[in-house]
């Protein structure tokens, strides 16, 4: 892998003595590690070893192939980065910061908004650490994004998560949220040894419109925060300009204070250069992990816990939130046609199918269809969108499938065979047999 010149030359000028062993640890294989789901136990990947940073994070010494694990489709757990992973703590600390404010002892539910979250990675770690009845807004402005954040989303079950497809500017004014969190589109330095289409798109241009975009999208997104509420500001890239530049940028042109998260020094995370801003700097020479910067801001203003408003709570509802604003002639046209469906349904019922999120979902209630749990060979065959066969004791009609108890989705079941009812768009491809890869 060769690194483009002027990026090796920005890393000298920025690390100084420390970048031989930088650039060591960018030729250095990445690390596989993944974040188990606190609201769906069942996964275990024994030998593991724990991220310093993130109770519910672990590193593998193998990456198993992780399409052919239905845990990982039953929303178990989630691949992540483990830098990444610090979204979990760094909610975890605000939690208690406005806990404390309150003079209490639990946090209240809150609402955050995650202004660019596709795949949905730091989106699931969030709702991890946020009191059960938080309401959570996922935005992703590329709309295939949107349908990938979509479907991880409704396997991480979270009920009251609605994904939007929206420019940020939509969502500029309000002060409705109490935490919004900016994951910005970036240069992507710090993804160098993943993707190589990073090392290939490099270019001081590119890190100049990065910075741009990224403040464009600071400045909408300071409009959602609540008086006294935080924004997260993380990109996954190196350079200055679009880290610590862009963080002055929120205090002095955006009007936010900085916050120190109080990360404890073992855990090895450098800080932000050249900057009295409290920052932190994930660098794969120091910690296990890939390139992530990271700051956190208040705005000013007396916080009080009463930001669940105009939020609804079902996949389907935020879809058409994005919509309404769009077109709200066509939602209201889309409404009537629903109340009719509905009507509809009720006398169909108990044929009606749920929504594939709706099973998926922590609020699903299990005891409306008979269960089958599924050997693993099955469970693969079934999220291929095969025909199961079901053991004879399973009623006929509608079944709802597990795997190691955990909702996949549903059959229909007429006895010899089993219709899938999948989605087809998520069903997955690869062939049984694929083998492990060492990480390390
Ligand atoms: C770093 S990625 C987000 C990763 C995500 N937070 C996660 O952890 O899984 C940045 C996202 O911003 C989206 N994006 C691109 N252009 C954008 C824009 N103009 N406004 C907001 N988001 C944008 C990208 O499509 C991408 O999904």
């Amino acid at each position: 892998m060769d690194l483009p010149s002027g990026f090796i030359t920005q890393m000298r000028g920025l690390l100084h003595e420390d970048a031989d062993d930088f650039l060591a640890a960018m030729m250095r294989e990445p690390v596989t590690s993944v974040r188990l789901n606190r609201r769906k136990p069942g996964a275990a990947f024994p030998e593991a070893e724990p991220v310093r940073w993130c109770r519910c994070g672990f590193y593998l010494h193998q990456r198993p192939v992780f399409t052919l694990d239905p845990l990982l489709h039953a929303g178990a757990y989630y691949v992540q980065d483990a830098s990444s992973m610090i979204y979990h703590e760094t909610i975890c600390r605000i939690a208690d910061i406005l806990s404390h404010d309150i003079d209490s002892d639990t946090t209240p539910p809150l609402a955050l908004l995650d202004v660019c979250a596709a795949p949905g990675g730091k989106t699931t770690a969030m709702i991890d650490a946020l009191p059960d009845g938080s309401r959570v807004v996922a935005n992703e402005y590329v709309a295939k994004r949107a349908a990938i954040l979509r479907e991880n989303l409704a396997k991480w079950g979270y009920p009251d998560a609605i994904v939007t497809n929206c420019d940020s500017s939509r969502f500029a004014g309000g002060d409705a949220f109490d935490i919004v969190a900016v994951d910005a589109p970036c240069s992507g330095e710090g993804m160098m040894r993943k993707e190589k289409a990073a090392i290939e798109q490099w270019s001081p241009q590119l890190i100049e419109e990065c910075s741009s975009l990224q403040k464009e999208i600071l400045e909408n997104a300071v409009k959602a925060v609540a008086p006294g509420g935080f924004l997260i500001y993380s990109t996954c890239t190196f350079n200055r300009r679009e880290n610590e530049e862009n963080a002055e940028f929120i205090r002095s042109q955006l009007g936010m204070i900085p916050v120190d998260m109080g990360f404890p020094e073992e855990w090895g995370i450098p800080r932000g250069i050249d900057t009295d801003i409290p920052a932190y700097r994930f660098m794969p020479h120091k910690t296990e992990g890939e390139g992530l910067f990271l700051s956190v801001f208040r705005k000013p203003g007396e916080w009080e816990p009463k930001s669940l408003r105009s939020v609804s709570s079902s996949h389907d509802k935020g879809a058409e939130v994005a919509d309404r604003k769009q077109n709200p002639k066509r939602a209201i046209q889309r409404d009537k046609g629903r109340h009719a469906n509905d009507r509809e349904k009720k006398r169909k019922e108990p044929e009606t199918v749920p929504e594939i999120q709706e099973i998926l979902s922590l609020n699903f209630d299990r005891s409306r269809y008979p269960e089958a749990d599924l050997t693993k060979e099955d469970a693969i065959a079934y999220l291929r969108r095969e025909s199961i066969t079901l053991p004879p004791d399973v009623p006929k009609g509608l079944v709802t499938v597990t795997y190691r108890g955990l909702p996949l989705g549903m059959v229909k079941n007429i006895g010899n065979r089993a219709n899938n009812l999948y989605p087809k768009n998520w069903r997955i491809l690869m062939q049984a047999g694929a083998a492990p890869q060492p990480t390390k």
